[in-house]
């Protein structure tokens, strides 16, 4: 029999999540049933939404996705050793039952990932799975830029952040970002390959701004929201257009008076500005043939000819989960 180890959230995030949010619990797995596979947990994603998706009552299984190998099958579509992306939570091992993962509530629930090459499969959860997709899909549906456009990053050295720099530089653009200390600016630079990296808790954003986009911003992808938002979206061009990815500036904030923002209707209107906000799904269910390409082909052809590169990041055993 397996004993399947995880989280489990026990107590609610009050700022930064802690290791007493969570325990771990043993879970004794049953025999499978037909159709039904046992998936072993290769690596597993930490990312900033796992602390805001709401609606659980304490005490909940920890969500997220992982990257995970079947280790045991009763159905034929999903064969002993073959790899497959799965929301499956912070645990072990799970006895996955394809209609029921697939009518979770985040979607991509479940796919077979395909042969990742001398790759590793990691980035099934990074480049090649839901980061990539989010960094392209927001910037090339939402922001759409142009050649020689000005397109203006925060959260620029985050997962998705430093993906959003290289397609916008791939896509002809002058990219900015900011980042939260110096030493990510000097990578962004000098590693990314952004135009411009400035640190949000140092600089003057607003004179920042005007000296390295002089003509303006003509694109903004947002991953942090708040007053660093407002200042860069009050320094648009006309018929700018801000992709609206996350809120991450707010989501440790328990201080409803601390997440109050300027007024900005007036730079909305006045520069037409369109601002849209979006949930990866949604556009890579519209768009599920290049989803499909871009784990399949795309992602993985244009990396290995160098571009974007991805940094693989240091893998932990479970227990070092919440420090992650
Ligand atoms: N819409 C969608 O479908 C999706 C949205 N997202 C969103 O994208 C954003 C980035 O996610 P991801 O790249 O995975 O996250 P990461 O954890 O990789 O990076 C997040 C970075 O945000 C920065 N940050 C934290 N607090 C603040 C703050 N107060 N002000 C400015 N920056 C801050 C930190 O860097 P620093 O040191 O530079 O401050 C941090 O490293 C998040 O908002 C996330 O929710 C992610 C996936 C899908
Ligand atoms: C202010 C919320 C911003 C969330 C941005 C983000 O990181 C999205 C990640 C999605 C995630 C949805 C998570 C929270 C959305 C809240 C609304 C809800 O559905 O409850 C998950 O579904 C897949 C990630 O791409």
């Amino acid at each position: 029999m397996v004993v399947a180890k995880k989280y489990v959230v026990v107590a609610p995030f009050v700022g930064d999540p802690k290791p007493n949010n969570f325990t771990i619990v043993e879970e004794e797995l049953r025999t499978l049933e037909q159709n039904e596979f046992l998936a072993e947990a290769l690596y597993i994603s930490v990312d900033p939404y796992q602390r805001i998706k709401l609606g659980h009552t304490i005490p909940y299984d920890m969500i997220g996705g992982q990257i995970a190998r079947v280790i045991e099958s009763k159905n034929p579509e999903y064969p002993v050793s073959a790899l497959v992306m799965g929301h499956f939570g912070w645990r072990t091992h799970t006895i996955v039952h394809e209609d029921n993962a697939k009518s979770c509530g985040q979607k991509p629930y479940l796919y077979r990932l395909p042969d990742f090459g001398d790759l590793p499969v990691s980035l099934g959860l990074g480049v090649c799975g839901r980061v990539g997709n989010t960094a392209y899909f927001g910037l090339t549906d939402i922001c759409k830029p142009s050649p020689g456009e000005t397109v203006v990053v925060s959260g620029a050295a985050g997962a998705v952040g430093s993906h959003v720099g290289q397609i916008a530089k791939i896509l002809g653009c002058r990219v900015i970002g900011f980042a939260g200390t110096d030493d990510k600016c000097q990578w962004l630079l000098n590693e990314v390959g952004y135009d411009h990296a400035a640190n949000y808790k140092t600089v003057n954003i607003a004179e920042y701004l005007k000296q390295q986009a002089p003509s303006g911003i003509d694109c903004y992808f947002d991953n942090v929201g708040g007053e660093l938002s407002s200042i860069i979206i009050s320094q648009m061009n006309e018929f700018g257009r801000v992709a609206v990815c996350g809120a991450i500036s707010g989501y440790n904030e328990t201080d409803p008076e601390k997440r109050k923002g300027t007024f900005l209707q007036p730079y909305i209107v006045g520069k037409q500005l369109k601002i849209e906000g979006f949930l990866v799904n949604r556009l890579t269910n519209v768009r599920g043939n290049q989803l499909k390409m871009s784990i399949d082909k795309n992602k993985l052809s244009t990396i290995s000819t160098g571009e974007p590169t991805y940094w693989p990041t240091d893998t932990k055993k479970i227990s070092f989960l919440p420090k992650v």
